[in-house]
């Protein structure tokens, strides 16, 4: 039994669901569909799923949210006209937001439930539309699958009692297509995952049902060894391990969720990302080992959009506890942070921009001018964080040399470099402006005089 999951540039149109539908057909065993909301038709279109967070900001600042909901409608609309499906779903759609607007609920909840409207509504068309071919599909919403997750909207986790419940859609006669990126509390709330949170669903379900294959289908051949966004045409990856594509999914590869590896790991089952657009193409394998490692990197990625929280003090090295307490104002703030490079007598930690907002800086500054009575502590904005990984990095020799060498070639002044003890990934922290740059020369370094 196969999973397949198709994201959101899969069924941005009808002419894409008909390809999705041909994917289904040529393969027996892809039995559980999970959908993504219809992304972008083109670079400057729209997400459904941007459309339905527009929907929710009108609804929240007392707007009327008449145009936005007709944007959504107008989407749904187009497709269900070309594939010649009834219109029941847009009915289905203004009487859900109706409800959800009136519903005594939260509003991060009633915002949730709006964004999960791209996602229900597309299974709901998908299903009917391979009826209409004469394909066994139904749609199983997620809280009959089973997907139970964490009070967190925007950011819900699954528990650990969904996966049995999970498993039941074995026994489904019909192919079952589930919507992503959503699920249900205990207590029945709709919870979203946090953004592209469909793969996770995926992930889940392929877990659940013990799947033999979790595909993953999206707008590219494979996943390449660096961001074809930066450059052009780069290497495919035909096979990465699971701890590869985590790294690399945490520290910018976009294509796959970087959460939604977990249930598939614990089960091993193993995830293939395909293209929809030329789905005989091999595609990338994640698996939990590789037989042949013979290269020190297989991925280069990056992300702009941290910021540095310095601090120095001299004698900090005699100081115990300097670390926790400091780390502690973080906690207090609910600020996490992603790596914390230190000295004898300074320490950094490097944060996501989005987790320290200027009103929170002020506050972190002052306690920790108050608490920690430090000599200097400020915040250096506009970082970007490169990472390279592979699993063979351990064995090779020179790595962070070539690497080195790189930066220097592309006059990028490296402000800050870490390797994991793990010794799976490196670290190198640099001004935004010079990423891209970076990048390609790490890509020249690593990939092209091979
Ligand atoms: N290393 C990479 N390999 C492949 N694609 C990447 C990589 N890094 C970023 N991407 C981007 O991820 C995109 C696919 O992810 P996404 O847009 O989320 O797809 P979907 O709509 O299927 O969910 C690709 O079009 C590509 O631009
Ligand atoms: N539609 C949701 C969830 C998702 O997974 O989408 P996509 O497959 O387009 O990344 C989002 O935009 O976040």
């Amino acid at each position: 039994m196969k999973v397949a999951k198709f994201g959101g540039s899969s069924v941005a149109n009808a002419e894409q669901l008909k390809k999705v539908a041909n994917i289904i057909q040529a393969d027996d065993d892809r039995r559980i569909i999970v959908v993504s909301a219809p992304g972008k038709r083109n670079s400057d279109d729209m997400k459904v799923t941007d459309l339905l967070i527009e929907l929710g900001e009108a609804y929240r600042l007392g707007q009327s949210h008449e145009a936005p909901l007709q944007n959504v409608l107008d989407r749904f609309d187009a497709i269900l006209e070309e594939l010649q499906l009834s219109k029941v779903v847009l009915a289905d759609i203004q009487s859900q937001v109706e409800k959800i607007f009136n519903d005594g609920n939260d509003l991060a909840s009633k915002l949730d439930a709006i964004k999960a409207i791209g996602e229900d509504s597309l299974a709901k068309i998908l299903s009917e539309y391979l009826q209409s071919l004469g394909i066994h599909a139904r749609y199983v919403n997620p809280k009959e699958a089973g997907l139970i997750l964490s009070d967190q909207p925007g950011s819900a986790q699954i528990l650990d009692e969904s996966f049995e419940l999970i498993h039941r859609l074995r026994d489904s006669e019909d192919i079952a297509v589930i919507p992503g990126f959503f699920g249900y509390t205990k207590e029945g709330k709709l919870v979203t995952f946090s953004r592209g949170g469909s793969d996770i669903t995926g992930s889940i379900v392929a877990a659940g049902v013990k799947a033999d294959l979790y595909e993953n289908f999206t707008d590219v051949d494979s996943v390449y060894c660096v961001n074809p966004q930066i450059v052009n045409n780069p290497k495919e990856i035909t096979s990465l391990t699971y701890k590869e594509m985590r790294e690399l999914s945490y520290a910018g590869f976009s294509v796959f969720h970087a959460e939604a590896l977990i249930p598939a790991f614990k089960e091993k089952i193993p995830v293939c990302i395909k293209n929809t657009n030329n789905p005989t193409a091999k595609g990338t394998m994640i698996v939990s080992e590789k037989k042949d490692v013979n290269q020190a990197v297989v991925g280069i990625a990056s992300d702009a959009g941290f910021v540095s929280l310095y601090v120095s003090k001299y004698l900090m090295n005699r100081e115990i506890g300097f670390g926790r307490r400091l780390l502690n104002i973080l906690e207090d703030e609910g600020i996490s942070f992603e790596h914390t490079p230190s000295g004898i007598d300074d320490l950094s930690v490097i944060i996501r921009a989005n987790q320290l907002t200027e009103e929170k800086e002020a506050i972190v500054i002052n306690r920790i001018n108050k608490e920690l009575k430090p000599d200097t502590v400020y915040i250096d904005r506009g970082l970007a964080l490169i990472m390279i990984v592979g699993e063979g990095m351990h064995s090779f020799v020179g790595t962070a040399a070539k690497a080195t060498k790189a930066f220097e070639e592309a006059h990028v002044n490296l402000e800050m470099i870490n390797q994991g003890s793990s010794e799976v990934s490196m670290m190198f922290g640099i001004k935004e402006e010079g990423v891209n740059r970076a990048v390609q020369s790490l890509y020249k370094v690593f990939f092209e005089n091979n």
